[in-house]
Parts: structure tokens; sequence; C-alpha cells
């Protein structure tokens, strides 16, 4: 059965002096959903929309134009059913979702991942297409999503309890959804919950940005002191992040 769920909607305005109380909300909500709204975040919508009429401008360009800045080392462009989020899902075909991923712009990590981008000025735009994601949790610490306001985000509360009970996630103008990834779930003893989402086709074309927040690839993630007792002992073993991530992108793209 779908419903629809209300997630909690924290206004983040004045990030400096953000209180306990916004504090409270956040663990709250990471404690009960990993997901929820942030609004008032300090990022116009102007830039918003535009950065969706960019997404779309780029998948309409050509596919060889496309496959040109085909995914390197994590960074670049992904074609339709290249990914399967949920390798468990037997099914030959891939999920139904173009990406394109890009990392930092500079530092560092951008000189290990360079970015791929079109050339200037190459993107157009408009195209019909349906972009589903198969259930999955993200790899990382924090995602926030941008939608372009179409349904078809749900997420699945409770992992372990069968048949899944799956709920909408409606988008909300303005505001960000913020979800919880699993290297925050390791870090915090499953305190934070990264929850199992998916993307549903609508039967129209749909577009999202996702911003991944991971650990550098050097950095070794295993529970916080704080999250873990004798009562509750780490339920996951140290990992190195860069390893942890390459071995989620091999089994999304392998499987
Ligand atoms: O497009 C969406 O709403 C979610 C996409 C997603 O879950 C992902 O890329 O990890
Ligand atoms: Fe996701």
């Amino acid at each position: 059965m779908e419903t629809s769920l209300v997630l909690p909607i924290i206004d983040i305005s004045s990030p400096d002096k953000i209180s306990s109380s916004t504090a409270k909300l956040i663990r709250k909500a990471c404690l009960e959903h990993g997901f929820f709204y942030v609004k008032n975040h300090g990022i116009s919508e102007e830039l918003m929309e535009e950065v969706l009429r960019e997404s779309k401008s780029f998948f309409n360009l050509p596919l060889d134009e496309k496959m040109s800045l085909l995914r390197r080392d994590l960074l670049g462009y992904t074609p339709l059913h290249a990914e399967k989020l949920d390798p468990s899902l037997t099914s030959s075909t891939g999920d139904s979702k173009e990406s394109f991923y890009f990392g930092s712009l500079e530092g560092a990590l951008a000189q290990r991942y360079p970015n791929q981008w079109p050339p200037e000025g190459e993107v157009i735009s408009w195209d019909v297409e349906t972009y589903g994601a198969s259930a999955h949790s993200d790899y990382g610490m924090v995602t926030l999503l941008l939608t372009d306001g179409v349904p078809g985000l749900q997420v699945c509360r409770d992992k372990s309890r069968q048949p899944r009970v799956w709920e909408d996630v409606p988008g909300i103008r303005g505001a960000f959804i913020v979800n919880i990834g699993d290297m925050m779930e390791r870090w915090t003893n499953g305190l934070f919950r990264s929850t199992l989402h998916r993307v549903m086709p609508v039967g129209k074309e749909r577009y999202s940005v996702v911003f991944f927040l991971d650990p550098n690839p050097d950095c070794h993630v295993e529970c916080l002191e704080s999250c873990c007792s004798e009562t509750s002992p780490p339920r996951f073993p140290p990992i190195l992040a860069g390893d942890y991530i390459k071995e989620r992108f091999r089994l999304t793209y392998e499987s």
C-alpha cells in the first residue's frame, strides 16, 4: 500500500545562529525517518529553477554527445539503464534513469576525480523521458535533493518489514528534501537512519538534482564512541570511505 508521508519541515534560516532547538529538530528527524525537508536555506528559487533548466538542456543533447562524457572514475554521464540501484533485482534492465555526476570543482579531490563537462554553449532544450530509480539507500553521509515537483519519490521507513510499505514524499516548492546516507548510519551505529527510497515512473519526464555529501575517500568510517556501549556494540565494521563507495558503485553498475 502506498500513502503520503508527512515529513518534518525544518526552517534553517540564520544558519550562523542555528539554535539548539533547530539542531534538536534535525536530530529527531534523523532518528525517526532519516528524511526531512529544509526550507529558508538561502538558495534562491531562481537558482534552483535555473539548475533544473540546465539539467533539461543537458539531457536533451544528442546521445553521442552525452556518451562522449561517459562516466570515468565515478564522474560523468551514465546512460539509461546503466544503473541498477537495487542490485538484488533480477530483471535484466537497469533503472530508467539517466544521470550526470560531478564532484568537487577545486582542491585535491577535483584533481583526483576530474569532472567532465559538455563544451560551453552546447546545451539546448527539452525532451520526453521517464526516470525511475529502484529501491536503494544512499551511500554517503547526507543527500540534498531538488526535484522539479513531478512526484515519484517514495520511502520505505521499515526496510526489515515485508511486504514493504512505500509512502510518497511530495516535493515542497523552495524546500530541499534531505536524507541520511549509509555511511552516516554506520557512524551512528544505526541511530540516524539511512532510509530505503525509490523513484516510480509517473508517465512523464522528471528531473531531480542531487547533492551527495560524502566523506573524503581516505576517511575511516567507524562507529562514534557516543553511539555505542557495552549493551549496544558497533553493528558495522570500520570501512574506508573510498573503498565503500567504489564497491557500492560496482554493485550498481555491474548487477
Ligand atoms: O530523483 C529523486 O527523487 C531521488 C534520486 C535518488 O534517490 C538518487 O539519485 O539517489
Ligand atoms: Fe537515492
